[in-house]
């Protein structure tokens, strides 16, 4: 059965193993909520377990203040059986390095890390190991447990969180080397459809809209859907649909909920002029930002106009 609300969840699967930040966007989110957590070694492979009905939710990295969009998760959110987002969580990111006991910074080859805490710390490696090889991960805080598994690893440091560090055992011989100290990322927690949080005034909604075709002016016919209703976008992003080289669906994040008026009145607009929208959820904002609604695009303004129209046709 698909749990309701979000103190149902009993099961959330999260991108492993221990020390990711991922874990720390579920611990932020569960808080006192008696929540089994279940490491899983991908984002498709948590996912894949939400679908298959092993978990009940799913928390998943969907954006970085500095690498973007998580291409990992929008692609798996966007095609598949339907999934829908119920929250979301936002994470400060701070890296340190660390490797087994005894070893210095300059002896340092090969750094293993997944590819987003790789695109954060670049300055911070080209400044201080620029010769240093990237062996790319599944997440940051496997690379640690890898690292320091002393198994087939091969790299000799790791980038990752301090507790994955602290977890792995391992020492963190550089402190603090993100190239951007107010790096955020945003996860989102993902559910089957059936949840639909309730509007709190300040609201996000994502969907991915699919175009009926390629010409000129079709971007902007989708972009006026949102601009004449007052829509205020978040996040805006084309990803490859993988069909056809040149084929592409927008994956897009904006402000309001689906029962807000001139929400449904977009999607409605989208739905027309579009070969296909999924809807991903409508959810509370994590900064908790109010939408504002200009004039004439506020619920009321929806309904006296409906009630005029509805007037001329009687
Ligand atoms: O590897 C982790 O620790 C994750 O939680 C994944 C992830 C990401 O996908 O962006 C999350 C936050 C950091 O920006 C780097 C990596």
């Amino acid at each position: 059965m698909t749990p309701r609300t979000p103190d149902e969840l009993t099961r959330i699967a999260y991108l492993g193993p221990r020390g990711t930040f991922c874990e720390m966007a579920l611990n932020s989110w569960a808080g006192e909520r008696p929540v089994e957590r279940v490491p899983q070694p991908s984002v498709p492979a948590a996912l894949g377990a939400l679908r298959a009905g092993e978990v009940d939710a799913a928390m998943v990295p969907i954006e970085n203040s500095v690498e973007g969009g998580v291409s990992a998760t929008l692609d798996a959110l966007a095609s598949g059986d339907p999934l829908v987002i119920i929250g979301e969580v936002l994470v400060p990111i701070t890296f340190v390095l660390c490797a087994k006991d005894g070893m210095p910074l300059s002896s340092v080859r090969a750094v293993g890390t997944h590819s987003h805490a790789w695109a954060q710390v670049r300055g911070w490696m080209a400044a201080n190991l620029p010769d240093a090889v990237y062996v790319p991960t599944l997440s940051t805080a496997g690379a640690a447990e890898d690292l320091a598994g002393g198994g087939d690893a091969v790299y000799d440091a790791a980038v990752c969180a301090p507790v994955a560090a602290t977890n792995s055992g391992l020492s963190v011989i550089a402190s603090d080397i993100g190239d951007n100290k107010t790096a955020v990322t945003r996860f989102a927690l993902v559910t089957r459809p059936g949840t639909l949080p309730e509007p709190t005034g300040a609201d996000k909604t994502t969907v991915v809209l699919y175009q009926q075709t390629d010409r000129a002016g079709g971007l902007l016919e989708l972009l006026e859907q949102f601009a004449v209703r007052g829509v205020n976008m978040t996040r805006l992003e084309s990803r490859p649909t993988g069909e056809a080289m040149g084929s592409y669906c927008f994956s897009i994040d904006f402000e309001g909920h689906v029962r807000d008026a001139r929400v449904g009145e977009t999607l409605m607009g989208l739905r027309r002029v579009c070969a296909d929208v999924r809807f991903l959820g409508s959810y509370p904002r994590a900064d908790g930002a109010a939408a504002e609604a200009r004039e004439g695009t506020t619920d009321r303004d929806f309904a006296a106009a409906q009630a005029w129209l509805d007037a001329l046709r009687a």
